[in-house]
């Protein structure tokens, strides 16, 4: 069963998503947007090290493999983990867009038992934009690209500025995101989009 709650549903003035020109080509690996994301980054050890690749149009996939760090209960990955990885295979999308977002709301169907040692095989796009407001919705499947779906996710992410991180986020590690040549060269990225 799936279920859209309020604040989930585009309003009737949402258009459909553009991909921006200079995004990857589909096929080409996204790349972490922060090398200490929980979700994506190579430099956390228990992190999910989710590797996103560019689809069609507004769509990417994903590939996460849930490791002991990850359970919940015993042998099983944890729904919140879970979540994570709908939240950064979604969140990933805006790369997509060149557009700066952060999840505002992420609604979750938990489906299927996910063990340790599987992959969960992602996929997701976005379904509209109004606004600052983008629509965007993931699934995750266990056994194959093609198998059975184990969780869900519809989510709204809400465009910001990037002054939305070095307003909010902690002085030592916007500083030495800043002075990271790679990481400047992202956000810079954002920076240009028209
Ligand atoms: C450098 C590169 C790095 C890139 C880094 C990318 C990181 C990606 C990481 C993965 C994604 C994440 O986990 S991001 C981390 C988790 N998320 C967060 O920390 C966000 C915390 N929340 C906030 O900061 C704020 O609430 C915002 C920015 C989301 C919204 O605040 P705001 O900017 O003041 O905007 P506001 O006027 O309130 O809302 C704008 C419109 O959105 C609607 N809206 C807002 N929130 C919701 C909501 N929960 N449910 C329904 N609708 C909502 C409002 O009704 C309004 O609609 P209308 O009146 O216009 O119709």
């Amino acid at each position: 069963m799936s279920g859209t709650s309020s604040g989930l549903t585009p309003p009737a003035d949402a258009v459909a998503p553009v991909r921006h020109p200079d995004a990857p080509a589909p096929g080409e690996p996204l790349g972490a947007h922060y090398g200490q994301c929980f979700g994506c980054g190579g430099e956390q050890p228990h992190g999910l090290r989710l590797e996103a690749r560019a689809g069609d149009g507004v769509s990417v996939t994903a590939e996460f493999t849930v490791r002991p760090a990850h359970q919940g209960a015993p042998g099983l990955a944890h729904g919140g983990v879970l979540a994570t990885a709908l939240d950064e295979t979604l969140g990933s999308l805006n790369w997509l867009l060149r557009t700066i977002a952060v999840t505002g709301r992420l609604e979750t169907d938990f489906v299927r038992p996910v063990p340790v040692g599987t992959v969960l095989y992602l996929d997701a796009e976005v379904t509209a934009v109004a606004g600052r407001k983008i629509y965007s919705r993931a699934t995750g499947r266990i056994g194959g690209p093609e198998g059975p779906v184990a969780v869900r996710a519809e989510a709204l992410f809400i465009e910001v500025k990037v002054d939305h991180f070095t307003e909010h986020g902690r002085p030592q590690e916007i500083r030495a995101a800043m002075d990271d040549p790679d990481q400047l060269r992202r956000v810079r990225a954002f920076e240009v989009n028209p």
